[in-house]
């Protein structure tokens, strides 16, 4: 069972049941798996899509040699990888092979969990993330976090999107900090529903309101990157292709990384992808290549669906 994770470091932390992460565990992998064979994933739309290599780019964040360990248990083995702004990188691979783990490094979320202990190097525009002088919560700022199940703080829809940029500092007056709300509303795809009901409380939304409301709330601190662990997996057909149009629209904004059970969601919003197994990452390049033509047979064997 995962541990339960908080949204961000600035905010009340409501947790999620046990019976509901499995519950949403259970759809995700009844929705992700077994993965369907490489044909019937369509790539189509990401060749012409994708940037060229990124050779000569400056990523956005880069992870060298990181490493994992639960206690005495490695669930993570030096993986590097570079993730740049403008483009969706997708985490895939078979249940428990590290895809959360590694993403969580990427804000330091796994801080919060007592037993474990990252190694290697990760770094933000070239800055140390792991340093212990770096500020943790202007990083989760700057590195923001969409979970799984959405987890609305139990308050308004207009406070759920105002604390952060509240408690940040990031705006002067009471009409600044309406900007901020109305337009981290309109980026992610909400505000024409809500805007005449911003006082209703969060939680009062649908489930897939509720997940765009989550990414509202992230974008309102202004980040860089912004992190999403499954995001779609407790959503309905229709409330996913919502998210999955708001991250194409996102992209040109923010550095985005997606873990995802769901080959044809990588394939459908992500330019790069990282395949993922027993604790490796075992290859990374073009989403279109990675599907079409890995270079590993272990990718191959996945993406077949010779593995779940
Ligand atoms: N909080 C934790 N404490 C101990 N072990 C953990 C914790 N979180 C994850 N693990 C273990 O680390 C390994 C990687 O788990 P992780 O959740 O990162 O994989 P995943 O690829 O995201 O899996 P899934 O797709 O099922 O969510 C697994 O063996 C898991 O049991």
């Amino acid at each position: 069972m995962k541990e339960k994770m908080p949204i961000t470091p600035v905010t009340p932390v409501p947790t999620e049941s046990a019976a509901t992460a499995a519950a949403a565990k259970e759809q995700t992998l009844s929705e992700g798996t077994p993965p369907e064979p490489a044909p019937r994933i369509d790539v189509s739309s990401q060749a012409s899509a994708a940037p060229e290599l990124d050779t000569g780019r400056q990523p956005k964040m880069s992870a060298d040699d990181v490493s994992v360990f639960y206690g005495d248990k490695r669930a993570l083995k030096d993986v590097s990888i570079r993730i740049y702004e403008d483009l969706v990188t997708a985490f895939i691979g078979p249940s428990g092979c590290g895809k959360s783990t590694f993403l969580r490094c990427l804000n330091r979320m796994n801080d919060t969990i007592p037993s474990a202990r990252v190694t290697g190097r990760i770094e933000l525009d070239g800055e140390d993330i792991m340093s212990a002088s770096m500020d943790v919560v202007q990083l989760r700022a700057r590195v923001g976090m969409v979970f799984q199940k959405p987890n609305p703080f139990p308050k308004s829809i207009y406070e759920n999107v105002a604390y952060g940029p509240r408690i940040h500092g990031l705006s002067k007056s009471k009409t600044e900090l309406d900007e901020i709300v109305e337009k981290s509303l309109k980026r992610a795809g909400l505000w024409d529903e809500v805007k005449d009901r911003l006082a209703e409380s969060g939680t009062a939304l649908s489930g897939g309101q509720q997940q765009r409301l989550c990414i509202a709330r992230a974008i309102a601190v202004d980040p860089e990157v912004i992190l999403m662990d499954e995001p779609c997996s407790a959503l309905d057909p229709i409330a996913t292709a919502k998210i999955e149009e708001l991250i194409h629209e996102l992209r040109g904004r923010y550095a985005i990384a997606i873990v995802t059970h769901n080959m044809q969601q990588a394939a459908r919003v992500s330019q790069r992808t990282a395949f993922f197994h027993l604790g490796e990452m075992v290859e990374y390049g073009k989403t279109s290549e990675i599907f079409t033509n890995p270079r590993e047979q272990r990718t191959q064997d996945y993406i077949t669906g010779r593995y779940g």
